[in-house]
């Protein structure tokens, strides 16, 4: 089942000029084509040629190239929304405003002109959904605009680590799969539709908001499976399902999991669950830790202090400098580092998928206590997240900590604007509440206090406009995190090296000076699963590809180094970071060194 798209023919369309006068616009009659659209209906002129098949009817909305409106010359389109003014005209004509055009539509017969009616009263009627409600109309509209484009829904299923994890997922609880009714949420190209049917699923029905339904059509099209996935085109929040359905599917994690507040789309679907159903994933985990990273403070420091200038071009910036710091510090940091970075054991807050209501996600309280390891500074809180897969068969995580494989989702970080140093031992406390937006994203409150002081530190970043800062450099580890000697271990891998190399030749397999066997030729990737037992020769592994997106270059260092504020309980501290900083122009580097499993990554989600 599909959203419906309306074919009305033998239309005559008429202008209504100052003068109040019908002047047809055409002078032949034309055929109307109402389609699907992210923001209400798209009204498709064409003009009526003899090939255009019978009468009014029904057809799919997100047919394929394949629909036979395409063959036809379109002459115009015209998006209709909740807002757009119309009325009726007796019983078989009806007024539409569009910008300063009035269009008299004349159909020929008043069921056509009730059908045409009806469609947009159903936009009218989705006006109160609970995603417009919730959500900025611009927002929406740049949110489906984005993954309506192909080149965005391969970013996300090129990220191997992702696509292969839900694959796993659904195939190694292929019971809960089998001859069963499946909703996929947001299924953007299907992949997850197809992963279900492969499983064995009697039925899918793929729901999609942006115009990547039509795509998904096709795909389903040509794949043979119009009789399993049935692609809906529209938001999960509007569209009627005729059956309830025994598991969801779907990936609506964003930045810090929560990020696009998809995640409501996704609990707002249980209303399609049957009582005793399944959600695939089933439960997320946040991740919270305090970092210590003092080349990062000092980066995004010295980028505000390009407004300390009392002398640039001739013009004082100086005022504007307290603004401009406060304006960095309200980015989340979006990128990758070594774990060792993290000054305490993280803080877990977990969402039951099952159990949660999407108004428990309006407002996320995680309340924190972190018992210091390490004494130094803590520059802020790092996130990640971890979604479980609890089938009946087997529990199956998707990870995005930084000691994982890397991927798209990155990690992320809040950074203080003012540290605070501290002992280990001691005990840091306060709260991050994530408040939703209109924006699709939330505001993060950070408080944080060193308990036995007065120390506290306090900031509020806007998860929707975050610095994206990965580079594909290796990730450093902190400094002092070496308890051996690393020049010593250095030259212990040279020599083993050299033996290694003194090679020889044994029917035909490579055997080095230590007897070892190489293997390099049969390289097993330890991502590429066996499924099924199943041969999958066509799987390309992937990468995530970069979007030309690159690390911005630092500020000119005509800006002044300013001692930055920081909460510690010893003056020598202050003065240890503003000597010890770490240029931030070892940031600049445009040259991907050695990126992360030799992929350049890059962040898809939509922010
Ligand atoms: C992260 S992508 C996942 C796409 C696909 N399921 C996959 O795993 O590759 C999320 C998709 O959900 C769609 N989406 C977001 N909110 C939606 C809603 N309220 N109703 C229907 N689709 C939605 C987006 O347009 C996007 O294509």
């Amino acid at each position: 089942m599909c959203e419906q798209m309306a074919l009305i023919r033998g239309c005559q369309i008429y202008n209504i000029g100052d003068s109040e006068k019908l002047v047809n616009k055409y002078g032949h009659s034309v055929n109307l084509v109402l389609e699907y659209d992210p923001n209400g209906i798209s009204l498709k002129i064409f003009k009526e040629t003899n090939g255009l098949e019978n009468g009014n009817s029904f057809q799919s909305a997100t047919a394929p190239a394949t629909s036979p409106t395409s063959h036809h010359q379109q002459i115009i389109e015209y998006p209709l929304t909740a807002k757009t003014p119309n009325c009726p005209n007796g019983a078989s004509s009806h007024t539409i405003f569009i910008g300063d055009e009035v269009i008299y539509i004349k159909f020929q017969s008043k069921t056509d002109a009730q059908t045409f009616r009806s469609l947009l009263q159903k936009i009218s009627a989705k006006v109160n959904s609970v995603f417009n409600l919730r959500t900025d109309e611009s927002s929406a509209s740049q949110y489906f605009q984005f993954y309506g484009y192909l080149s965005q829904q391969q970013n996300m299923m090129q990220d191997f680590v992702r696509t292969s994890t839900y694959q796993r997922a659904i195939y190694s609880n292929s019971v809960d799969f089998n001859n069963k009714i499946i909703l996929d949420v947001g299924a953007g190209s299907g992949i997850l539709s197809f992963f279900a049917v492969q499983a064995g699923a009697r039925k899918v029905y793929a729901v999609e908001a942006s115009n990547m339904a039509q795509y998904a059509q096709q795909l389903v099209h040509s794949n043979n499976l119009i009789d399993k996935i049935h692609v809906i085109a529209g938001k999960i929040e509007e569209i009627e399902l005729p059956e309830m359905v025994d598991v969801i599917i779907s990936e609506p994690m964003g930045y810090m999991l929560y990020n696009e507040r998809m995640l409501e789309s996704y609990l707002h679907s249980k209303k399609w669950l049957k009582h005793d159903g399944k959600m695939f994933p089933s439960r997320g985990d946040l991740h919270v830790a305090p970092f210590t990273d003092e080349a990062l403070y000092i980066e995004q420091y010295n980028k505000a202090n390009f407004w300390m200038q009392n002398e640039f071009h001739g013009v004082n910036l100086v005022s504007l400098r307290d603004a401009a710091m406060k304006e960095y510090f309200r980015q989340p940091i979006v990128d990758t580092f070594d774990i060792r970075i993290c000054m305490a054991k993280s803080i877990r807050h977990t969402t039951n998928f099952l159990m949660a209501d999407e108004r428990d996600l309006h407002r996320i309280q995680i309340d924190l206590e972190f018992h210091m390891l390490e004494t130094g500074t803590c520059h802020g809180l790092a996130f990640w997240f971890d979604v479980e897969f609890a089938g009946s068969n087997s529990q199956i995580w998707l990870s995005t900590s930084p000691t994982e494989s890397l991927t798209h989702w990155y990690q992320v970080r809040c950074l203080l604007q003012t540290p605070i140093f501290v002992k280990q031992g001691q005990v840091l406390s306060g709260k991050v509440v994530l408040v939703a937006n209109q924006r699709q994203s939330y505001d993060v409150e950070i408080d944080l206090k060193l308990e036995g002081t007065l120390i506290t530190s306090s900031n509020t970043l806007d998860l929707k406009n975050p610095y994206f800062r990965y580079t594909g450099a290796p990730v450093q580890a902190p400094p002092g995190s070496s308890s051996t000697s690393p020049s010593e271990a250095y030259w212990s891998q040279l020599d083993a090296q050299g033996a290694r190399n003194a090679v020889n030749l044994v029917n035909g397999i490579t055997v080095n000076g230590l007897g070892e066997v190489d293997m390099s030729s049969t390289i097993i990737n330890t991502n590429l699963m066996a499924i099924g037992g199943s041969n999958q020769p066509n799987i390309h592994p992937g990468l995530i590809s970069s979007t030309g997106r690159q690390q911005q270059q630092p500020q000119q260092q005509q800006s002044m180094t300013l001692s930055p504020p920081i909460n510690t309980s010893t003056q020598q501290q202050q003065q240890h970071l503003i000597g010890g900083a770490i240029s931030p122009s070892m940031f600049s580097s445009q040259s991907i060194l050695n990126s992360h499993h030799g992929q350049q990554i890059h962040g898809n989600q939509f922010y």
